[in-house]
């Protein structure tokens, strides 16, 4: 059999149309977009509020893109995003993607780029996996001028009265650097500041990602940045970017990352691809801004939400499409024979030769996963379609059976999925059914797990017992201090975002299939008022993930024609 030509070999090998001719059918035209080079652009503000107008009175086909607990490589959602929104298009329909923008924490870490795979990816790859157009590096620039604009009130005397052991806003860096995840600053004597402890964040974890993924224009994301809790006062009062007067120049930082970047799939499929938090410890989809401009694009929307649907799918659904005023047609849940190996033959930590060895009976062990995430997408009414994104080395026995037991025994449609090896033609079972099931939806029939009323306990209690198959919820630490200080700033009647490990349904990573018996810990619930939502972390959660002893990178080389190798 061929080898695969790598990821980076088949997106060399693509010819890629200039992006303004790309882009022209579908509605944007010449004095529409900010150009970063012939593939790479960004939208303007006045057309983006002309295609949100345009989608007022279309009809819109929402598709959401999720999966099952996955292996720490990824089971493919990103690549099923692309090849789904390919394979509509190849079957006539006007289908826009839009997926969010990759952190280089992971590129170098274990899971690699966000830009696809295979015949199904977003283009040009090596751009958007390293700098592409800066997003990430202003948002890490705008989140460490508020850092070092807070330490230099904090040192130089301020009339804030901040208590340097209540302040809430860390630095970030764009690296997956675990040395950083605990720091003391401010050393060095009078000139070196205030000593105190400090931490950093991966950018894609910054509250500033997130309100620049649910802020709607830049007048909006500068309201939503002044309004960032950065510390507490003596007497417990928040202190916002406002008053250590950082909104202007934070916002200043960020002028162009509020307008989405658009970019094309292998096929000549257009792809918006603008922000990029993770779903295990932020919302973990693309931005608003992508979504409402990608409607006025096209008749279907495909769109991603990371890790399994317990993280990015209920968040998506909870938080999103409440501050977006949206309603899916349809959820895609991609299952995979190796991720379902992982839970059948209980695995922590993985071990790929094990999978590879196993045969269908450790695919069927591992249908309890995939089954509690089919059943939970089914609670927010929305017609779900499993899509089993086969791999090389999966067997026809192995994809049947999984074929099988979604269709007869959960009664969901599913479909085998090829578009990693064989792009749109490999998807158009696939699409078929995620046509027949946008068709059969029926918009009534969405519902949020929760209410703005339900007090921030029930929210919790509501995801922990629903999602995840929590008994109930026990509070540690400072958690249920940190609920009273929320309902006395009035911020009860916010979503709550999650953050928890993706390795499991519940909060023990070591715990695969559908754990029962079991009861999840909140050890923290804190606000990101400018995104408008709480955060409540769960007992392992980290902001800052860490490089594993041989990481990716160190296969990642570049020659001195600036080929690139390694890079997927
Ligand atoms: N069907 C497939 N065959 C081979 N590799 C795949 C397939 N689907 C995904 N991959 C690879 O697996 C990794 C994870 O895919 P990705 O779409 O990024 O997953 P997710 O978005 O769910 O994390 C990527 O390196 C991707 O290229
Ligand atoms: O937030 C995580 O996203 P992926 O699952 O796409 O890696
Ligand atoms: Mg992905």
């Amino acid at each position: 059999q061929e080898p695969i030509p790598t990821d980076y070999d088949i997106a060399q090998s693509t010819d890629m149309e200039p992006i303004w001719e790309l882009v022209e059918p579908w509605g944007l035209g010449l004095d529409d977009l900010q150009y970063f080079g012939e593939y790479t652009a960004k939208v303007k503000q006045h057309a983006i509020e002309r295609l949100r107008e345009q989608a007022e009175d279309k009809e819109q086909n929402l598709v959401l893109v999720t999966g099952m607990t996955p292996t720490p490589k990824g089971e493919g959602k990103t690549v099923t995003t692309v090849g789904l929104g390919q394979t509509l298009n190849h079957v006539g329909e006007e289908a826009m993607i839009a997926i969010r923008e990759p952190s280089l924490g992971p590129v170098f870490g274990v899971k690699g780029g966000a830009a696809g795979g295979g015949r199904s990816q977003v283009l040009p790859m090596e751009d958007i996996n390293l700098h592409f157009t800066g997003d990430l590096h202003a948002l890490t620039s705008a989140h460490n001028l508020i850092a070092a604009m807070l330490d230099a009130k904090i040192s130089q005397g301020d009339d804030l009265d901040i208590d340097i052991n209540n302040v809430s806003w860390p630095r970030a860096i764009d690296m997956n650097d675990r040395a950083l995840r605990e720091t003391v600053v401010g050393l060095g004597g009078k000139t070196g500041g205030t000593p105190r402890e400090d931490s950093f964040l991966l950018t894609a974890a910054s509250e500033l990602m997130a309100v620049l993924c649910l802020a709607s224009d830049l007048g909006d994301l500068k309201e939503r940045v002044s309004r960032i809790i950065v510390a507490y006062n003596e007497d417990g009062d928040p202190v916002t970017v406002d008053d250590i007067e950082a909104t202007g120049p934070a916002t200043m930082l960020l002028r162009d990352a509020i307008k989405p970047n658009v970019v094309q799939t292998i096929e000549g499929t257009p792809a918006l691809v603008h922000g990029g938090p993770f779903a295990n410890i932020a919302h973990g989809t693309n931005s608003l801004v992508a979504d409402k401009t990608a409607f006025g694009m096209g008749d279907y929307l495909v769109t991603e939400a990371g890790f399994g649907s317990d993280l990015g799918a209920e968040k998506f659904m909870d938080v999103v499409c409440r501050k977006g005023d949206m309603t899916p047609n349809a959820v895609v849940l991609v299952a995979s024979v190796r991720a379902l190996k992982y839970h059948g033959l209980d695995q922590w930590p993985v071990d790929y030769d094990e999978i590879d060895e196993a045969g269908v009976e450790a695919v069927e062990a591992g249908f309890s996963n995939l089954d509690k995430h089919a059943t939970n997408l089914q609670k927010f009414g929305v017609p779900v379609v499993v899509s089993v994104n086969r791999f090389p080395d999966d067997t026809d026995e192995e994809i049947q059976a999984v074929l099988d037991h979604c269709r007869e025994d959960l009664g969901v449609r599913a479909a085998e999925s090829n578009v990693f090896s064989d792009g749109s033609e490999g998807g158009v079972d696939l699409a078929e059914n995620v046509i027949e099931a946008t068709e059969e939806s029926n918009e009534e029939d969405f519902r949020m797990l929760y209410d703005d009323e339900d007090s921030i306990k029930e929210k919790i209690h509501t995801v922990a017992t629903e999602i995840y198959g929590a008994d109930d919820v026990k509070y540690t630490g400072g958690a249920l201090d940190d609920i009273e200080q929320m309902n006395d700033l009035d911020f009860d009647d916010y979503p709550v975002v999650m953050s928890k490990t993706f390795h499991s349904l519940s909060d023990d990573a070591s715990q695969k299939g559908a754990p029962e018996g079991w009861e999840l810990e909140i050890s923290e619930v804190y606000p990101s008022a400018g995104a408008g939502f709480l955060v409540a972390l769960t007992a392992d959660a980290l902001t800052m993930p860490g490089l594993p002893a041989r990481p990716a990178a160190a296969d990642m080389d570049i020659d001195e024609d600036g080929n690139i190798s390694g890079l997927f």
